[in-house]
């Protein structure tokens, strides 16, 4: 069933502009209560007032935390922690947080392969683990991955920003499988090129060939991607891969609540022994 918005709890990492920033001002404007998570303390601030101006009721708020996603896990929980005392347990998560850097394999340096795996992958699982378990707890929980149209193909220019991005969707995968039957349900967005600060910063240095693939393909509003990836995080569909897959994942997914229910059986065995 979808998630109600109006008074939800909902972190956005990357927050502080582009789709992130869209994605909060969409949330917002539907009720929820936002956690802005980036890392310069300034455009947080900034990006508050712009949200804060779209406010349908006097009691929502805006809270900005300033951290790198990317760096320490213990870093990322204490900052989960701080949102969760202030604006109560995070009904959900979008990881945005992310950046795209382009150039030929041989081009680029391996620290570049490093970083696109640091923030791209691990600043979507430090988040996704800060939060899991409460939502798990509670049964309650959606989680919104950030890949790219370059995280479905691998394309020229991006051996590391798409391989990070490939990442992420096996990351999702494997965590809707577990956490299903506590009826916490994740999301992949899959954005083509969208205008944004960080594709302004990109388009300085992608190769020639890099532009012409982008090319090929118009330039969206990160407004109408950012309505896209909401709705989709709301109600949870099922695209046409997963459609085929069914039948597996179906009968996966049965093993997994069965495993859950033995195991709860046995807990609670356990407590009145
Ligand atoms: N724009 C596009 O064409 C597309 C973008 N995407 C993906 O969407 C996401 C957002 O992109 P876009 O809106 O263009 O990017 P922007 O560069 O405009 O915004 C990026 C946001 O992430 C924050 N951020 C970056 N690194 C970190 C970090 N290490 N820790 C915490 N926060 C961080 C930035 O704030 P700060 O720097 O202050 O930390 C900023 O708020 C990215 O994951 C990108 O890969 C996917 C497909 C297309
Ligand atoms: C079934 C899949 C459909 C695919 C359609 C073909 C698309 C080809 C052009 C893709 C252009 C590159 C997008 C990368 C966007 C991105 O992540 C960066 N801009 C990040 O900033």
């Amino acid at each position: 069933k979808p998630l109600a918005l109006p008074g939800a709890h909902v972190v956005v990492t990357g927050g502080s502009s582009g789709i992130g920033k869209c994605i909060a001002i969409e949330c917002y404007k539907q009720g929820a209560f936002i956690t802005l998570v980036a890392r310069n303390e300034d455009k947080l601030l900034q990006a508050k007032k712009e949200i804060e101006m779209h406010s349908i009721n006097d009691k929502q708020v805006v809270l900005c935390i300033s951290v790198d996603v990317s760096q320490d896990y213990n870093q990322v929980e204490n900052v989960i922690k701080q949102a969760q005392e202030k604006l109560g347990p995070v009904d959900m998560l979008v990881n945005c947080a992310g950046m795209a850097m382009s150039g030929k394999f041989e081009d680029l340096e391996v620290s570049t392969f490093e970083r696109l795996m640091s923030i791209n992958y691990l600043g979507s699982v430090y988040p996704s683990r800060a939060v899991i378990t409460t939502m798990k707890e509670r049964r309650v929980g959606r989680i919104v991955f950030v890949s790219s149209q370059a995280g479905q193909l691998g394309l020229f220019g991006f051996t590391a920003y798409s391989a990070s991005k490939f990442a992420i969707r096996g990351l999702a995968e494997a965590l809707q499988m577990e956490v299903k039957p506590y009826n916490v349900y994740i999301t992949v967005a899959y954005p083509p090129d969208t205008d944004t600060p960080g594709f302004a910063e990109e388009n300085r240095t992608k190769p020639l060939e890099t532009r012409l693939i982008s090319e090929t393909t118009s330039v969206c509003k990160p407004e109408q991607v950012a309505k896209q990836i909401v709705k989709d995080a709301i109600v949870v569909t099922m695209g046409l891969f997963r459609t085929i897959a069914l039948f597996y994942l179906g009968s996966f997914d049965s093993i997994v609540r069965r495993c859950m229910m033995q195991r709860e059986k046995s807990e609670i065995a356990d407590k009145t022994a």
